[in-house]
């Protein structure tokens, strides 16, 4: 089975295209004030100008509201909208009004944690599981936090998925085998400091991506 990519989080051009020239699937592009990766409109249309179709863009977004998704969606030229702490009714009225599928974060650090993903059923396109991040964070992801994934072994999965949370090149291989993901995202993991993508952790990450 293959495994794809995507590099969340880009900013600039030179890393935008260090994801695509190695190969990602998806980029991901942040809409949401607090986090340092977040694009401007105008950073958002520059960059999505720079990807080609065979490439997709995702929007990452906390609980939005129709304007922001508005604005967003027309300058970053979305493929695909990722929800954080976006409950599925609001889900899906976003997904009625976008015609955009719908990636649901699901935030995870017990088994118990997983059950939030039958109630995306009929409304996410894919469920992404993350980490929980600790109480009080800034950011419900994006933090490198990982979680056990050894909860995912056996799990029956009611939609398809994408792994992510705490990834990096050195622990992919390990993650992939433990959970069978073969669409895994990472942020963080690529990153020199916050919110600083690093070219040669994205060739790095997507080399080993490669290598599975
Ligand atoms: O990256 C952000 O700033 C961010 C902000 C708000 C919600 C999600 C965010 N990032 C997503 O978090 C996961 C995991 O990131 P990491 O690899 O652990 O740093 C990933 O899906 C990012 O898209």
């Amino acid at each position: 089975m293959t495994t794809t990519a995507k590099i969340c989080g880009l900013s600039t051009p030179e890393t935008l295209d260090a994801a695509i020239d190695g190969g990602a699937s998806h980029v991901g592009f942040v809409f949401f004030a607090p986090s340092p990766r977040t694009l401007s409109r105008d950073r958002a249309a520059q960059l999505a100008a720079r990807v080609p179709a065979h490439v997709q863009r995702v929007g990452v977004f906390v609980d939005p509201d129709d304007a922001l998704l508005d604005r967003a969606i027309a300058a970053g030229h979305l493929d695909v909208l990722q929800l954080h702490k976006t409950a599925p009714a609001r889900s899906a009225a976003i997904k009625a009004r976008t015609g955009l599928p719908i990636w649901s974060a699901v935030a995870v650090r017990t088994r118990a944690d997983l059950a939030e993903t039958a109630t995306y059923s009929g409304v996410a396109d894919r469920i992404l599981y993350d980490a929980k991040t600790p109480p009080g964070a800034a950011l419900p992801g994006g933090m490198g936090v990982r979680f056990d994934w050894s909860l995912l072994e056996g799990f029956r999965h009611p939609l398809p998925w994408l792994l992510s949370g705490g990834l990096d090149p050195v622990n992919l291989r390990e993650a992939v085998a433990m959970t069978g993901a073969t669409l895994v995202d990472v942020s963080s993991g690529v990153e020199s400091a916050p919110g600083i993508k690093d070219a040669t952790k994205i060739r790095a990450f997507l080399e080993a991506v490669r290598d599975i």
